[in-house]
């Protein structure tokens, strides 16, 4: 079972906090390390450490179950989404950019928009996006209640994402990167990469490959045929502490590399990336059938919530 200690406060036997901090894992947290007095997972208790060899010293925390879904350990608040708006969309070939061409008459950038706003782990969302399209965004105003900030877009995706994390509170525990042109993503999902990222340092969503994929050569000629059990599609969210994020940027900016996702850029670290297992319904809308596949998903989706 995974447990995670949240809200710790160390106390030496006078009383004076030894140690203080809100969200410390204790891997391995194990019995024989803190006995539990009290009612466990979930609820506010008393514990008794050991921290190191002999020390012992009086806790008040909070011990979670971590492989709970529905563990909340994701502080309120503490979450800055940077909403990615700032792309051109050519594969679409549309006249606007494919974020806001109407799905099922609502632009496609406001779904996951307004997913993240409902989100009590969520404190701010920065738009990335061109100014001529700020607007779109700002009308909702009086629907959401989180802090809304814009900055420009970059040329390339990893260059826009650069831009709106210079925009982040600097309080913030975990930045949320995610494409608006994946509308379809839903909370339980968002809920869970979150989790996975403030235990880990960094999160993606991504789904099994379902079909069989080869590596070819360049005269289109198989090399090998992968292991479809290994192989994992990423999507968004993908989700980052900030300071692991920044220390990222530092080394893919020196070393001028390029990178098509957000946890590449601490895989370059190296550090290490947790897969959250997500839903093959959060598609990318990056060609016109994405467009209709999205919208049979939300018609459906709609149908079965009024049932
Ligand atoms: N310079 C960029 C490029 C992309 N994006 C955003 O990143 C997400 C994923 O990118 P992708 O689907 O590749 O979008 P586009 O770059 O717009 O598509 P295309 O490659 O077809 O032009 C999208 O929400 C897009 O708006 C961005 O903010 N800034
Ligand atoms: C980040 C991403 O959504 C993961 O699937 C994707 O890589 C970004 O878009 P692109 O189509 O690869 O440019």
């Amino acid at each position: 079972m995974g447990l995670c200690v949240v809200g710790l406060d160390l106390l030496t036997p006078s009383s004076s906090p030894l140690f203080s901090s809100h969200n410390l894992r204790i891997p391995p947290l194990s019995h024989s390390n803190l006995r539990l007095a009290g009612h466990p997972f979930n609820f506010r208790l008393k514990a008794e450490a050991r921290i190191a060899s002999s020390t012992f010293t009086t806790c008040s925390a909070k011990v979670v179950n971590v492989d709970k879904p529905e563990s909340k350990i994701v502080k309120e608040n503490s979450v800055s989404v940077i909403l990615l708006a700032g792309g051109k969309g050519k594969r679409m070939g549309a006249s606007m950019p494919k974020q806001y061409l109407p799905l099922l008459s609502q632009p496609i950038a406001l779904y996951s928009f307004y997913t993240f706003s409902q989100m009590t782990e969520v404190k701010e969302i920065i738009v990335v996006c061109d100014p001529s399209y700020k607007d779109i965004f700002e009308e909702t105003k009086h629907k959401i209640q989180k802090e809304l900030k814009f900055t420009l877009p970059g040329k390339e995706r990893q260059d826009s994402v650069y831009s709106g994390l210079q925009a982040i509170d600097l309080s913030s525990e975990l930045v949320c990167i995610h494409d608006s042109a994946r509308p379809l993503v839903s909370s339980g999902d968002v809920e869970k990469v979150l989790k996975d990222a403030w235990l880990n340092g960094a999160a993606v969503l991504g789904v099994p490959v379902k079909a069989t994929i080869k590596e070819a050569n360049s005269e289109s000629f198989v090399v090998k045929t992968l292991d479809r059990r290994t192989l994992w599609e990423m999507q968004t969210p993908q989700v980052i502490k900030p300071q692991l994020l920044r220390k990222g940027f530092e080394l893919v900016n020196r070393e001028g590399l390029e990178v098509t996702d957000d946890v590449s850029i601490v895989e370059h670290l190296p550090h290490p990336v947790y897969i959250t297992e997500g839903s093959y319904t959060n598609i990318k809308v990056t060609t016109p059938d994405d467009l209709l596949l999205a919208e049979r998903i939300l018609s459906m989706s709609s149908g079965k919530s009024s049932e």
